[in-house]
């Protein structure tokens, strides 16, 4: 049985008299930072000169240091900078500044399972790592709920890290909606399959072939953006409030006798090996070497194939859509 927290069960007083540093101010850090401050936390964020977040997180109203400065000040030092940027700026700015008795913290394992970071054994080391984008992780907290995290500690000097970590996951609102003990292992591992195999890489990929199957078949491009897009977030929306049953009860039984029919042949026997075979790359650290040298060598793989996504049809039509629709709060990618 899973371990689960609630609020009951975290006492925020443990970070009363604690400063936090928020290293980065990015999806996470704005999130992470303005979640504390709400409730009651002193809160510093650690950037870098020339930062284009750093005038940001200043109008926020934080105080905001170089990162060697944030963790002088700070008793917790929470890590939201990219993943692969972290080893470095472990080494050169944090490390050099880190004394017993001080938290280093992550929201998500990469580095310590993969063993790019390896801190000195005399400061706690835990993580709160929330399921959930920077973004809505923020919005949710304001609407007054929270979204769910896990909980894990990788080295336990104080004897006080887990019982710290809970008192962290509560200024983020995470205990309001139930944070699950586990392992950097662990949480690194769902993540990183969680996000390719469905969240992300998943659902995107599905979304554009169903969009291009319909266009090559000669069907108007703005049906296709509002049946394989759009209401894609109609349909999870039931699936979050009532899980799947709840999503066939709402639909019509001719669409739910179509889920039955046709969506384990989309999702067939190829597409399960090929799950497999994802998460043993995850496993052996394959992926993680790779993502590694990608960052190495400049990203030049990864830029090409963001410039080149942000281009498909689906992303043009579905801005000028967007646009007829202003109570949806259209975004666009900021530039840079
Ligand atoms: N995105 C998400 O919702 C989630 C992320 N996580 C984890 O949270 C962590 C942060 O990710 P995310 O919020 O996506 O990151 P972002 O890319 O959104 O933000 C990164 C921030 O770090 C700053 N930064 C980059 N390099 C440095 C540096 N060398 N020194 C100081 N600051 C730096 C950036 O500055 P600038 O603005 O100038 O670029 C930016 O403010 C990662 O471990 C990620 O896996 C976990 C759960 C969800
Ligand atoms: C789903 C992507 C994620 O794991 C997240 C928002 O939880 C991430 O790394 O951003
Ligand atoms: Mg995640
Ligand atoms: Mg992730």
């Amino acid at each position: 049985m899973a371990r689960i927290y609630y609020d009951a069960d975290a006492d925020l007083s443990r970070l009363h008299g604690k400063r936090i540093a928020i290293l980065g101010y990015g999806s996470q850090g704005h999130a992470h930072a303005q979640n504390l401050r709400d409730s009651g936390c002193d809160v510093c964020v650690g950037l870098y000169r020339g930062s284009k977040s750093w005038e940001k997180a200043q109008a926020d109203g934080f105080p905001v240091y170089e990162v060697p400065e944030a963790v002088r000040r700070s008793d917790v030092i929470m890590m939201l900078v990219p993943d692969p940027a972290q080893p470095a700026l472990y080494r050169e700015a944090v490390a050099p500044h880190l004394s017993p008795g001080k938290t280093l913290m992550f929201a998500h394992g990469f580095n310590i399972r993969f063993g790019q970071i390896i801190p000195p054994p005399d400061i706690d080391v835990s993580m709160v790592a929330p399921k959930a984008p920077g973004h809505r992780m923020r919005e949710v907290f304001r609407e007054g709920g929270g979204v769910p995290a896990l909980v894990a500690v990788h080295q336990d000097a104080t004897g006080q890290a887990l019982a710290n970590a809970l008192a962290y996951a509560k200024g983020l609102g995470c205990t309001r909606a139930g944070v699950i003990e586990t392992t950097f292992t662990e949480e690194t591992e769902t993540d990183l399959f969680g996000e390719q195999v469905v969240l992300c890489g998943g659902v995107s990929h599905l979304i554009k072939a169903a969009f291009e199957t319909l266009i090559e078949a000669g069907y108007q491009p703005e049906i296709a953006y509002f049946e394989c897009l759009h209401e894609l977030k109609l349909i999870v929306d039931l699936m979050y409030q009532g899980g799947l049953s709840y999503m066939r009860y709402s639909v019509s039984d001719t669409a739910e006798y179509g889920d039955y029919r046709s969506g384990p042949r989309v999702i067939d026997d190829h597409v399960r090996a090929t799950m497999k075979q994802i998460l043993e790359e995850i496993r052996s650290g394959a992926f993680a070497e790779e993502w590694i040298e990608e960052n190495a060598k400049g990203r030049p793989w990864f830029n090409a194939k963001r410039a080149e996504e942000r281009k498909h049809p689906i992303e043009e039509v579905g801005r000028q859509l967007r646009a007829m629709m202003p109570w949806l709060n259209p975004k666009e990618v900021p530039a840079g």
